[in-house]
């Protein structure tokens, strides 16, 4: 059974007493204390190399701790099985990677379609899937016609960077979880995407963590988090 609270009394993002341990590498982490309230937008700022991405695993499911509470959304993901926390997360977060992980010879539709894959809430919310397809595309200003059905690696970066969004974005998932999805543009881009992003956030009421070694983006954030006020490092052998 999943302990699961009120979404009332609920953070966004909470972790407690976290330890975490790659045994390939022995790298290791240590966080005591991080929440991310509902609907606030937070930057976790550090050096390359810092366990941002690491972190960003933990919060979604992909790794496990070894000690501490990962909480999200009320939910304490130790209480899922494997299958049950990838269903968890395909449900209620929206996860933008630094390398997009878009299905490569899918199309630009296909892969914000499968934003909604194993994700019963976010299809249900999403009335028409088809025209909700195209209404984020054109707010994330991928043009009508062909960039939309051309297959993802004919894209350019940018052009991923959006359909990586749009596929995060679809069906308002509660939490939006993005590991330096700006690091490949440049100022303007950045820019024009954080505006985007911002503006659909503000439609549909998500959190959202943000990751990235620039602190230029922190004026746009409710709260900005500087790694090694939060992470404790060791870098293992
Ligand atoms: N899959 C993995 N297997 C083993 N060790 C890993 C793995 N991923 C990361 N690490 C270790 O964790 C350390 C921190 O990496 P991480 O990607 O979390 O940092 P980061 O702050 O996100 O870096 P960047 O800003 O460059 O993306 C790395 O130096 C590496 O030793």
């Amino acid at each position: 059974m999943s302990e699961t609270k009120r979404p009332a009394e609920t953070p966004a993002i909470s972790l407690s007493n976290i330890a975490f341990t790659w045994t390939e590498t022995g790298y290791r982490i240590a966080v005591d204390r991080f929440d991310v309230r509902r609907a606030e937008r937070v930057l976790l700022l550090g050096r390359s190399g810092g366990g941002k991405s690491t972190l960003l695993g933990l919060i979604c499911g992909i790794s496990t701790p070894s000690a501490g509470r990962v909480e999200i959304l009320g939910t304490d993901l130790a209480t899922l099985s494997a299958g049950r926390r990838d269903r968890f997360r395909a449900e209620h977060i929206g996860v933008i990677f630094q390398m997009f992980n878009l299905l490569p010879y899918a199309s630009a539709r296909e892969n914000v379609r499968l934003g909604l894959a194993f994700a019963p809430g976010r299809t249900a919310r999403t009335a028409d899937p088809e025209s909700a397809i195209e209404d984020l595309l054109t707010r994330l200003a991928l043009p009508d016609g062909d960039l939309r059905r051309r297959s993802a690696s004919r894209l350019s970066t940018g052009q991923q960077q959006r359909v990586a969004a749009a596929r995060a974005l679809i069906g308002a998932p509660e939490l939006i979880v993005a590991d330096e999805p700006t690091s490949a543009l440049d100022t303007d881009s950045q820019e024009r995407f954080l505006e985007l992003l911002f503006a659909q956030l503000d439609r549909q009421g998500s959190s959202l963590l943000m990751v990235s070694h620039d602190d230029r983006l922190a004026p746009r954030f409710d709260r900005v988090v500087r790694t090694e006020e939060i992470l404790r490092s060791e870098p293992g052998s």
